[in-house]
């Protein structure tokens, strides 16, 4: 057996980084090589220009863009031999074949290594098909699907390591899955500025998501910290692999709630040696859809009106449109539309007539098109059939007349026109409500881009191959009518909906599969970010028995009762002091709204460096002390978060539950809470039971 002890393994990976620095050396060479070429290239090609002819000039161009390129591609090989050469290989299997004698070793790296001779190879990159045995099995009878279909055996050896820079920390022999030890060591290590990729430590459950690629419509509900958004940005990985040459990271779209959440994300593709994909808002495409149309109130607006006010008429209004039964109702009416909002008359021009029985006909030929292209076209048409007095066809100036008299004919001149219609058509006028001139509720936003398609019909986005949609309790059914719209690609759909920032609109699983019925669904229940006791102590808020709590331990939370303001936020810069001489490099202090944390960091500003406030505007996470509400800390993570202000008047309704339980699972290792006057009933003391 090939380096059976751990002296022969330590000298084996010291030799692996050997080799690597070498490969790296070389590469680099090429680059410098490379650079020089084109150098030469340019300057040989500026000062011959006169002389060249055109064809010359462009086999020169053609040389330049080729060498660039081939540049291009080193650097591309050198970072990925660059992150080999800190940390080589995490793994390995032995794997014996049924039928042969002896079993092959694999080691397992974040990407693959061969050999100087280029055919074997010495690291296999951790989405092989042949390293996904180190995920799902342990020594035991094992198999692996290849190009040629599956391939049994037996796994006869199976081991963790940990180098880095070259030196081997430690090797563990595991013979079950991906070992609880390593696991706890990655959790328990403190937090990077962003996130972090987890291949190393993929759970076999994370595994069977990842690399799925049977399933077009894959939907995962997750507890908080299950590791949702880390397994979809490495199923994004593990398909932009298995698919080379048909899928690009141009190819992959995320749905992300806000810019800081896709920075926070934005370092693990390219860790793993992939381009980013493209992200976007849902609002960013609403803004697109509805340009000229109308403006809108932002989500992040509606919550806090909701949060500042308990409207009854709001909440009632917003959730009438958050069900999947308010888009059978919105089809109806399209329907209803269809039979009879065209109501055609005779159009006389110039003399010139056209019954109205012919515009129904055209009409009604026209079927599956827009509203607008439909009347256009029966306008059309009706003038391309008609000749005027010297038997011509009609000038431009008399078609246009009859496009006018056309477009009259639909009782709805425009699309929000034809949306308030719909309200009427309820007998419900109530529902449609501004939230200020010219600006629609956020809950009619997407009504409103789901009609457009009716009304004047939309391009689909062809080119997004995936589509990923993170936070999937914060959308609509009508939200996902229209991704499913709009996309019409494979989709992976995650989200919590114990975690939704506004529950009168929040989706479930089962709402969600309304309008994804023929979508497969996974649960991840167990919970890997926080402490057994941070996720236990956050569990009272939210009644889901079935939540794993990982057994990693740590402090209790700590509530901190005050007397008043001013001693409340003497207690949080005392955390906050004790923060800054602690290991710890992450702290997040989460309010329940953006006032409270305008509050908080105007009081703490002048005490502490690296202290941030982060609001809707923010562009990028940050290290250091970050001061945010719960809605923006939705998706990230914190070594340690304080909650201020969990008193009775501030944490009272399901909406606050919600806002509180997303702010207590961002913690990962301390939690603590502070309140001045009555403590929040939503909450007992920690330990307390
Ligand atoms: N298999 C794993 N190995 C190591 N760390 C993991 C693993 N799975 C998840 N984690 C860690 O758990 C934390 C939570 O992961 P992630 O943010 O992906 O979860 P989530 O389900 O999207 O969370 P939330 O919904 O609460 O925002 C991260 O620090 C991630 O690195």
């Amino acid at each position: 057996m090939l380096n059976q002890s751990e002296a022969d393994e330590r000298r084996y990976a010291e030799a692996m980084t050997d080799k690597l620095g070498r490969a790296l050396e070389d590469i680099r060479g090429k680059i410098s090589a490379s650079y020089r070429d084109v150098i030469e290239a340019k300057k040989y090609m500026w000062e011959n220009i006169s002389q060249l002819d055109p064809a010359e000039r462009a086999a020169n161009k053609v040389d330049i863009s080729l060498q660039i390129d081939s540049g291009e591609k080193a650097i591309d090989k050198e970072r990925k031999l660059h992150k080999l050469y800190q940390s080589p290989y995490f793994g390995r299997v032995d794997f014996r074949e049924n039928g042969l004698n002896e079993a092959d070793a694999y080691y397992i790296g974040i990407h693959s290594f061969a050999g100087t001779d280029g055919h074997t190879n010495l690291i296999y990159d951790w989405r092989s098909p042949v390293a996904s045995m180190f995920y799902d099995f342990g020594v035991g009878p094992a198999y692996f699907t290849a190009p040629l279909g599956r391939i049994e055996g037996e796994l006869t050896v199976k081991r963790q390591y940990k180098i880095r820079d070259g030196r081997m920390e430690y090797m563990i022999e595991s013979s079950i899955n991906i070992d609880d030890d390593v696991l706890q060591k990655e959790l328990s290590s403190t937090t990077d500025e962003k996130m972090k990729n987890i291949v190393a430590t993929i759970q076999k459950e994370q595994n069977v998501i990842i690399r799925n690629e049977t399933s077009d419509e894959l939907i995962i509900q997750g507890v908080a910290g299950s590791g949702k958004t880390s397994v979809a940005l490495h199923r994004i990985a593990f398909l932009l692999y298995r698919y080379k040459g048909t899928l690009t990271s141009r190819n992959v779209l995320i749905i992300s709630p806000n810019n800081v959440f896709s920075d926070y994300i934005s370092s693990v593709l390219p860790e793993l040696g992939e381009e980013n994909m493209m992200e976007m808002r849902l609002e960013e495409l609403a803004e697109a859809e509805l340009k000229g149309v109308a403006g809108f109130q932002t989500f992040y607006e509606q919550v806090t009106v909701l949060m500042d006010q308990e409207d009854p008429g709001m909440i009632e209004r917003i959730r009438f449109k958050a069900t999947a039964d308010f888009i059978r109702k919105l089809d109806e009416f399209v329907a209803y539309a269809e039979q009879h909002y065209f109501a055609p008359e005779d159009v006389q021009v110039d003399g010139l007539r056209i019954s109205a029985a012919e515009l129904r006909a055209i009409y009604d030929g026209t079927r599956r098109m827009p509203v607008l292209s439909r009347l256009e076209r029966t306008a059309n048409q009706a003038a391309a059939n008609l000749r005027d007095e010297d038997g011509q066809r009609l000038s431009a100036p008399r078609i246009r007349k009859i496009k006018t008299a056309v477009k009259k004919m639909f009782r709805a001149s425009t699309l929000l026109a034809l949306y308030k219609d719909f309200y009427d058509w309820l007998g419900r006028p109530e529902l449609l409500c501004m939230a200020g001139p010219k600006k629609l509720e956020y809950s009619d936003v997407f009504p409103l881009v789901y009609l457009k398609m009716y009304w004047e019909g939309t391009a689909p986005f062809d080119f997004v191959k995936h589509l990923i949609v993170d936070e999937m309790q914060d959308y609509t059914p009508i939200q996902y009518a229209v991704l499913s719209r709009l996309f019409n690609c494979r989709k992976t759909i995650l989200g919590d909906a114990s975690q939704s920032v506004n529950p009168y609109s929040s989706s479930s699983l089962a709402e969600i599969k309304k309008v994804f019925p023929n979508a497969d669904t996974v649960e991840l229940l167990k919970s890997y970010r926080s402490t057994y006791e941070i996720t236990t102590f956050a569990q009272q808020l939210k009644d889901n028995s079935s939540v794993v709590p990982i057994e990693r331990h740590g402090e209790l939370p700590r509530m901190v009762a005050c007397e008043d303001k001013e001693e409340e936020m003497e207690r949080i810069r005392s955390v906050l002091r004790e923060f800054v001489h602690s290991e710890s490099r992450s702290m997040g202090i989460v309010c329940k709204t953006k006032a409270q944390a305008d509050e908080v960091y105007q009081s703490l500003r002048d005490a502490f460096d690296n202290l941030y406030l982060l609001d809707f505007d923010s562009e990028e996470f940050r290290e250091g002390i970050i001061i945010t509400s719960a809605h923006l800390a939705k998706g990230l993570e914190f070594d340690e978060v304080i909650v201020p202000f969990v008193n009775s008047e501030v944490y009272r309704n399901e909406m606050d539950r919600s806002l509180l339980y997303i702010a207590c699972t961002r913690a990962m290792h301390k939690l603590t809470l502070t309140h001045s006057g009555a403590r929040t009933p939503l909450l007992k003391e920690p330990g307390e039971h």
